[in-house]
């Protein structure tokens, strides 16, 4: 096992007139489990056939524990990849797919035998070993193909290209913790892609958040959620996606329209005069009967009651926000308070939102 490291990797299908993926140097940690997170076309799948060795890079290197495999094909890069359908021999039974991996690389009879029962009884396989794997619905098809990917103890990754995407939404939740402990079992690199969110944080010890092309951020679920780096994750991770208001810093004040929300602090020192974007997450919106800096006037439009929550849908002089609160949070109030708000320049975060000095907040 070792870590994998791209080094200038980049990708065009088209001979260089657009990028699938731009230029990145990025490493993949031994023995951490990875969400690759990011919508539709956005490189995700780019990116994990370059790490296989399923596609060659147009530009960079790709390193496994320090040895530039770019030029190997995927069998010599030690690596097992599953795919959003099932890749099976049909013909054969369950235990002889999930066995195929192991008996391909001359493992003796015994290891071949505890590891398919093993792999089996963590993914609920065990009374389908006999079977052959084409009387199986497509559900359990890509169980099995999920157990090839996960037999093998001494593969270098695990990568998963949204490998839950055939399966019902209950199954899906077991498969995901099994995941974990399998995981937490073998210690194996996890490379696990979707464009789902909740899959992503779930399942992960880090996430990466992959837009047109490029890594916008990467770091623990609770921290992509709490100090988003790019408009772009407020935007997709949480739900609702975080709110965003136009603004302007002028002298170190932040205004909405004529109004002062705020005092500006910056990520790297004094912000400089001009437009930003505030954004704020519907978990950090109060609703407050009286003026609360930093914070906002605003009307109560309406709400959405979600059982556990509401979701408070208020107008501001700079655009709408939702606010997510405690059932009976809401009443009439006419402010928000804004608990933890950020700045954004060019979608990338510049700086946060505190209390305008003498506010009394
Ligand atoms: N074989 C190919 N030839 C030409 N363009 C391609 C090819 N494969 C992918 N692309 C383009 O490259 C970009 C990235 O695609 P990729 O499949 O890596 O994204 P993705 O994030 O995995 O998307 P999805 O979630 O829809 O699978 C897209 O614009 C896609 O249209």
């Amino acid at each position: 096992m070792a870590d994998i490291t791209l080094e200038g990797v980049g990708h065009s299908y088209d001979g260089g007139r657009t990028h699938a993926l731009n230029p990145m140097t990025w490493t993949w940690s031994d023995g951490r489990a990875y969400a690759l997170l990011g919508p539709s076309g956005c490189g995700k799948t780019t990116l994990l056939n370059i790490i296989s060795g399923l596609i060659t890079p147009s530009q960079g290197r790709v390193l496994l524990g320090g040895r530039d495999v770019t030029g190997l094909p995927p069998v010599a890069r030690n690596i097992a990849q599953v795919f959003q359908f099932p890749v099976l021999y049909e013909e054969m039974s369950v235990y002889d797919n999930l066995a195929f991996p192991l008996r391909n690389r001359k493992y003796p009879k015994a290891e071949v035998d505890e590891r398919v029962r093993k792999v089996a009884r963590l993914l609920g396989l065990e009374e389908h070993l006999r079977r052959r794997s084409r009387r199986l619905d497509p559900g359990r098809q890509q169980i099995v193909s999920l157990g090839r990917g996960l037999v093998r103890s001494e593969v270098a990754a695990v990568l998963l290209d949204e490998p839950l995407t055939v399966i019902g939404p209950a199954l899906k939740w077991t498969l995901r913790s099994k995941l974990k402990e399998i995981h937490r079992d073998t210690g194996h690199t996890l490379i696990y892609v979707t464009h789902d969110q909740t899959e992503a944080l779930t399942f992960a010890d880090e996430v990466v958040v992959l837009k047109d092309g490029a890594i916008v951020q990467s770091g623990e679920p609770a921290e992509l959620f709490l100090s988003p780096a790019h408009e772009f994750v407020g935007h997709f991770i949480g739900s609702p996606g975080m709110n965003v208001l136009d603004a302007a810093v002028e002298r170190g004040i932040v205004r909405v329209g004529s109004a002062l929300v705020g005092r500006a602090v910056g990520d790297d020192g004094a912000l400089p005069d001009g437009p930003v974007r505030l954004g704020v997450r519907p978990e950090f919106v109060r609703i407050s009967p009286f003026p609360r800096s930093p914070g906002l006037r605003a009307g109560v439009t309406g709400v959405d009651r979600m059982g556990s929550y509401h979701l408070v849908h208020a107008r501001a002089a700079g655009g709408d926000l939702v606010a997510k609160t405690d059932p009976g949070e809401h009443g009439t109030a006419e402010h928000l308070h804004f608990e933890r708000a950020y700045l954004f320049r060019d979608q990338i975060r510049c700086g946060t939102l505190a209390a305008l000095e003498g506010s009394g907040a």
